[in-house]
């Protein structure tokens, strides 16, 4: 790929129409399609939302190409649904099923080094909701590669945004309006429709590991998909106009693009996730071949290090909507399809409080994922490992948290020991039968709410607890 012009890798700012050109005067000056565009460029517009959708939640990019995307074979079906899905109604239930249990899945098994798995193939569905046809629900998805895709080959999703959470391992995400590096403790957001390569960074590239001291052997994380709408920053309410993810932090690509074209070459091989299936197509040219482009529809970066997280400074521990990066909202005001949250590091200071979350019977459903280092309400939460906690299940601090949270000296204690996260969603998941099957699964997992001890003592108000503190927890912050 041609390199972006300038020294400053991306574009910031959350919100705005921007662009970037490759080539100097590369994007039409004053309209969109001129008969000829600079350098013979070809204008393609990119919809992100139909035509008429209002213009403050309209998204759609121009594009400016050697060729138009349309020059390729027609596509052919490459995989069924099964490993990916995306019909998750009843009359799809070969595929996934009612499980009203708590889950808890181990760290992603990594694929053996004998076996190359590049992303397409390294995605497998978890849980999800609704149906993509109907172009509502999401999917939870998990991901375990060991090899970068072909050089010449492309991913694009016509089902959804995909919310990429890397836990292991730095991917290197060549879009069609340029690069973006992703280390674990970062995101990225690939809006629906647009093509992208994905390459693992050699050892050592990147910002370092989601887990501390881990040593690649490949890449692993977690994928949100939304069926419907898009991912946008959430509302701040009183909290006013700074703060959690600040929209000069999100990044964007600059255009970047493949200016060779052999005619000897092997083909390109377009993969398209068109209602949970793979489609492939090949095409004789590079489909990153975008000089310039502009617009508000474009894949952007952020650094979950960046967020700035609010807590409580007096008493008690807030809703976790507090932690919320992005939200794609649903059409019921403040119920999300998908909100995607942080547990970052943080003070805690809260007097009188049992800091860690409290036990809760939540009507969203939960999905967590363990970035690095532990989590607050767990003991045996894994870095690489996550959890399924479904609408209106019963869960929250594991027994040994209980006690020692319940009897712990309230100083201001700085948690520097994690970074969880979760995906929310106003929707009934139906889980992969797949994942129930996952040689990672806990099986033991409601076993860690056994022994809660009861302080219940009727003859005082006020109970003194002493409690032996579990060992792990003397070398938690
Ligand atoms: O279940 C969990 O651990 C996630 C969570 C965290 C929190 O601080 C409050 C509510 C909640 O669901
Ligand atoms: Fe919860």
């Amino acid at each position: 790929m041609a390199a972006p012009p300038s020294d400053s890798e991306y574009l910031t700012g959350w919100g705005g129409h921007l662009e970037s050109e490759a080539l100097p005067g590369a994007l039409p000056r004053a309209q969109n399609n001129p008969q000829v565009c600079p350098y013979g460029l070809v204008a393609e517009q990119l919809s992100g939302t139909a035509f008429t959708v209002p213009r403050s939640m309209n998204l759609r990019s121009w594009l400016y190409r050697i060729r138009p995307s349309v020059g390729h074979s027609p596509y052919t079906l490459a995989e069924p649904e099964g490993r990916l899905l995306a019909d998750f109604s009843s009359a799809a239930a070969a595929n996934c099923t009612a499980e009203p249990n708590q889950l808890r899945w181990g760290p992603i098994p990594l694929p053996p080094p004998d076996k190359p798995v590049d992303f397409i193939r390294g995605l497998e569905t978890v849980a999800g909701a609704g149906d993509a046809a109907r172009k509502d629900g999401v999917a939870i998805h998990v991901y375990a590669v060991n090899s970068s895709m072909n050089s010449r080959a492309a991913f694009s999703n016509a089902d959804g945004d995909m919310l990429i959470v890397p836990q292991l391992g730095t991917l290197v995400l060549k879009t069609e309006f340029g690069s973006l590096t992703v280390p674990p403790r970062s995101v990225v957001v690939v809006p629906r429709g647009i093509k992208f390569n994905v390459a693992l960074a050699a050892a050592g590239e990147g910002e370092g590991e989601g887990e501390r001291g881990a040593e690649g052997a490949g890449a692993r994380g977690y994928v949100l998909e939304i069926f419907k709408g898009h991912f946008t920053l959430p509302d701040l309410g009183p909290i006013g106009s700074n703060g959690l993810a600040n929209p000069r932090d999100i990044k964007f690509p600059k255009a970047a693009y493949d200016d060779t074209e052999e005619a000897t070459a092997e083909p390109w091989v377009l993969t398209h996730k068109y209602m949970g299936q793979l489609f492939e197509a090949t095409a004789a040219h590079s489909p990153f071949n975008v000089v310039a482009w502009h617009g508000n529809y474009v894949p952007f970066l952020y650094c979950l290090e960046d967020f700035c997280c609010m807590n409580s400074v007096t008493y008690d521990h807030p809703d976790p909507s507090i932690y919320t990066v992005f939200t794609a909202p649903s059409d019921e005001p403040g119920t999300a399809v998908a909100d995607f949250v942080i547990f970052p590091p943080r003070w805690m200071v809260q007097e009188n409080t049992f800091r860690p979350p409290w036990y809760h019977v939540n009507v969203m459903s939960e999905y967590m994922g363990m970035i690095w280092g532990s989590y607050d309400a767990k003991v045996g939460f894994q870095p690489g490992g996550s959890s399924l906690h479904p609408c209106l299940t019963a869960h929250g601090p594991d027994a040994a948290t209980f006690a020692a949270a319940s009897a712990a000296a309230l100083a201001p204690t700085h948690f520097n020991s994690g970074l969880a996260f979760m995906f929310e969603t106003g929707a009934m998941l139906r889980v992969s039968r797949r994942a129930l099957a996952a040689r990672n699964l806990d099986v033991d997992y409601h076993k860690c709410w056994d022994g809660i001890p009861v302080l219940f003592d009727a003859a005082r108000r006020d109970v003194e607890v002493e409690v032996e503190v579990p060992a792990e927890f003397a070398k938690r912050g």
